[in-house]
């Protein structure tokens, strides 16, 4: 039976924040507004780029109705696509375990809120496209993490039935929208430390926490011994 490893992708396997924040200040610029530091941006990341669109309007109190908030998002994503990872870089050690888990035989899938063309647009450019055998973005489905359907989607379009995921499917994330999806989807929810959560690790429900991803091919080892 095959097992797979479903990662998320901002402030899991990639340090996004810096080109989101570029975008952000460039949005707010077009808009006569001072731009956002990128400890503020990073906080705002992790529902999907809407909601970052919307939280940075309203950080500068510039939200107003839904139509203008739709045509920010594009506005946004202009500004994104222009530079989607001038600055954007994997964490260490990410390249070395995805190759290890690979050639172990795992099935290897990203399940993020970031919408789906800029998500492969950014797996091509880093070349993680040879160990990805699906992803799912956040505009993919009518409904985004912590709703479980896009973590079942990924399943699905990995070879997986839902009814035996939890045995045999870890999902990777970083933040809390993430242990809320594997937690309701009864899945293992390997957690690492380093990306953007804004709770303390013992508020964020896990099986395993790490922050190495040296050390995350044991520790799935670990798992399955
Ligand atoms: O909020 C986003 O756009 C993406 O965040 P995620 O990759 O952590 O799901
Ligand atoms: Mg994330």
């Amino acid at each position: 039976m095959t097992k797979a490893i479903v990662f998320d992708l901002d402030g899991t396997l990639i340090d996004s924040a810096p080109d989101l924040h570029q975008a952000s200040n460039r949005l707010l610029a077009d808009l006569d507004t001072e731009p956002l530091s990128l400890e503020t941006i990073r906080s705002f990341v992790g529902n999907g780029v809407p909601k970052l669109v919307e939280r940075v309007l309203k950080a500068r109190d510039l939200y107003r109705d839904e139509a203008r908030h739709a045509s920010m998002v594009t506005q946004f994503l202009a500004h994104y696509d222009a530079a989607l990872h001038d600055k954007t870089v994997l964490y260490p050690g990410v390249v070395d375990c995805l190759d290890a888990l690979k050639a172990q035989g795992f099935s290897i899938g990203i399940c993020t809120n970031k919408p789906e063309a800029q998500t492969r647009a950014i797996v091509k450019g880093l070349d993680l496209e040879r160990f990805v055998g699906a992803i799912i973005g956040g505009d993919s489905l009518p409904v985004k993490k912590p709703a479980i359907e896009p973590l079942q989607e990924t399943l699905r379009q990995l070879g997986l039935g839902v009814a035996s995921s939890s045995d045999d499917v870890i999902y990777v994330g970083d933040s809390e929208v993430d242990a809320a999806t594997a937690k309701a989807a009864e899945i293992p929810f390997f957690l690492f430390t380093d990306g953007y959560r804004k709770s303390p690790i013992n508020q964020l429900p896990h099986t395993v926490a790490f922050n190495d991803y040296a050390e995350l091919e044991y520790l799935i080892n670990s798992k399955w011994s």
